[in-house]
């Protein structure tokens, strides 16, 4: 591997679980760890195999399914917990087994009670221990960066001297700071025999939101192993993010001089896999992967943005695996972003038109948090969004239980007020309700995505739900509110339909897809 060539140890398996709320589960962490081979990291962390016999059985599994990465366990210094992991990882070609003892004055006194010699001692039993078992051992100084610096390095010089082929330096408690780390990894480079022959890795937490900055410090400093997580999951705030490393070090190629052996397109679908499994949400400007990284509402960016996306980006979304930018409509847009998009939704407006579309336009948007398109063609053709026919819900109706499939009828008013009522069964009662509406309407749309929002608080909260769904091969998004979650999918359904049909009546193009779907799906 060439000198400029950093190893990504991704730990989601094993420290990205640590973290309370993130167990997952054999079937999880198999689905997971082949995201990570698809997602080219070097290392894959699997689990800690002496902390109970289903992590053993994880570890031993995502092993013998052996995909190509490295699969490597952890250890605390003692023979029982190194030969487990042997025993988990020994199945995969290539294979690591991971030592730790920490070092620091106040990990030694208060929690191992041990001396400087005896911490020495057991890191170096380890490590030969390991050796025996493996060609490939990393020995991790736990609590690292608040080590007294001379010691470090003579447990550093031990355990290589011991076998160690990897040694990681970790921040354990996510306490230094970039130029202090600097100093430290020159130090070790400096004062640590053969430390060239060996992998130095970097492995820091995120306490007080420093461990990519800390971990890039390293890697400047000359760390080419990096231990992080998907979304930065970790104990406690969590631990380097992975997915801002990578593109770190890619986007500023020009001061690092550094590669991965990452695909960066595959960074937002095992985010969102990561985000899926373990419950844990993307905040909205999470760097690279949150729903903002690439979205534009200010009227100044999104005029920049139009002619030219460096001007606003410094990555292209599709590097990541989202396959545009998102340039959202609300109260700081422009007229350019608004023309767009009237013109993206099929319609063509005179200049007067437009002008008195954009000031209703800003009027709503001074109330409304979110625009969608719905709001705009509603705004075009004079409606009134929320209540625009030609189809209104009167009532509904919906049975549903664990041992009969759900029924749902479903009232609707078209605009002579003529009722019209249709029930429908199906395994759910949102898809009896959908089919209901399908077969009122005549609009069979299917549903991609249902997304629940609670609007308000208390016992009797609104729900807000969003849908996807897909009719004549276009995708479309609707809304509708209500204290029922069912009522709220069959009213934002409805306003699809609505739409689908108002085009239709008005001779526009009723394929315009909404032009604000844009994401990438897993
Ligand atoms: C910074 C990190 O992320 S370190 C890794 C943290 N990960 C985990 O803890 C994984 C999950 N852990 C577990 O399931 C359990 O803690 C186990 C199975 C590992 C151990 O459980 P128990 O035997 O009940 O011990 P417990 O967790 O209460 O205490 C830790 C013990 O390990 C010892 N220990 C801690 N670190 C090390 C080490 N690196 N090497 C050897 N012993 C260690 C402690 O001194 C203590 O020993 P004692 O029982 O003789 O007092
Ligand atoms: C076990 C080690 C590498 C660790 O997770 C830490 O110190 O944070
Ligand atoms: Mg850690």
């Amino acid at each position: 591997m060439n000198d400029q060539r950093i190893k990504i140890f991704d730990t989601t398996l094993r420290d990205g679980e640590q973290a309370p709320g993130c167990s997952m589960t054999l079937r999880e962490k198999l689905r997971l760890s082949k995201a990570l081979s698809d997602l080219r990291v070097d290392i894959i962390e699997a689990g800690f195999p002496a902390a109970s016999p289903g992590d053993f059985e994880a570890v031993k599994a995502i092993a013998d399914e052996n995909r190509g990465p490295t699969i490597c366990g952890l250890a605390r210094c003692n023979p029982e917990d190194i030969e487990k992991v042997h025993a988990a990882v020994k199945g995969a070609d290539n294979h690591r087994i991971h030592v730790f003892v920490a070092t620091s004055a106040i990990h030694r006194e208060h929690k191992l009670k041990m001396a400087k010699e005896e911490i020495i001692k057991t890191a170096v039993g380890a490590i030969r221990h390991a050796r025996e078992l493996c060609d490939d051992v990393e020995f991790s100084p736990e609590d690292a960066s608040r080590t007294e610096l001379a010691y470090l390095a003579e447990v550093v010089s031990a355990a290589i001297e011991a076998g160690a082929t990897t040694v990681n330096i970790p921040d354990t408690v996510g306490y230094t700071v970039p130029a202090e780390f600097d100093k430290l990894f020159r130090y070790l480079k400096k004062h640590v025999a053969r430390i060239e022959e060996i992998t130095l890795s970097v492995h820091c937490h995120n306490d007080l939101g420093m461990a990519v900055a800390n971990s890039l410090a390293a890697v400047a400093a000359g760390a080419r192993q990096v231990e992080c997580t998907i979304n930065g999951i970790g104990e406690r705030a969590g631990n380097c993010s992975l997915e801002e490393l990578v593109m770190a070090v890619r986007t500023r190629g020009d001061f690092f001089d550094l590669e991965t052996g990452i695909d960066t397109t595959r960074l937002y679908p095992t985010s969102r896999m990561v985000a899926n499994i373990t419950g844990m949400q993307i905040p909205r400007n999470k760097a690279i992967v949150g729903e903002n990284a690439f979205a534009h509402e200010a009227g100044i960016h999104q005029h920049g943005m139009m002619q030219h996306a460096s001007t606003y980006e410094i990555m292209r979304p599709e590097d990541i695996g989202i396959s545009k930018s998102n340039l959202v409509l609300g109260k700081h847009s422009g007229r350019h972003a608004f023309r767009e998009r009237v013109s993206n939704l099929g319609f063509m407006l005179d200049e007067f038109e437009m002008n008195r579309a954009f000031q209703e336009f800003k009027k709503l948007a001074d109330k409304k948090k979110d625009m969608y398109d719905g709001d705009i063609e509603a705004i075009i053709l004079n409606v009134d969004s929320a209540s625009s026919g030609p189809w209104t819900l009167k009532s509904m109706e919906v049975q549903s239980g664990t041992e009969q499939a759900a029924r749902a009828s479903v009232s609707l008013l078209n605009e002579e007020s003529a009722e019209c009522t249709v029930a429908a069964t199906a395994e759910g009662p949102m898809e009896a309700a959908f089919k209901a509406l399908g077969q009122a309407t005549g609009i069979a749309l299917v549903l991609r995505k249902f997304e629940l929002h609670s609007a308000t608080a208390g016992d009797d909260a609104q729900g807000e739900v969003t849908v996807m769904v897909d009719y004549n091969g276009k995708s479309w998004r609707g809304h509708g509110t209500s204290v029922d979650i069912v009522e709220a999918g069959t009213r934002a359904c409805l306003e699809v339909i609505n739409r689908i049909l108002r085009r239709r009546e008005r001779g526009l193009d009723e394929e315009a897809a909404n032009s604000d779907i844009n994401r990438a799906s897993i």
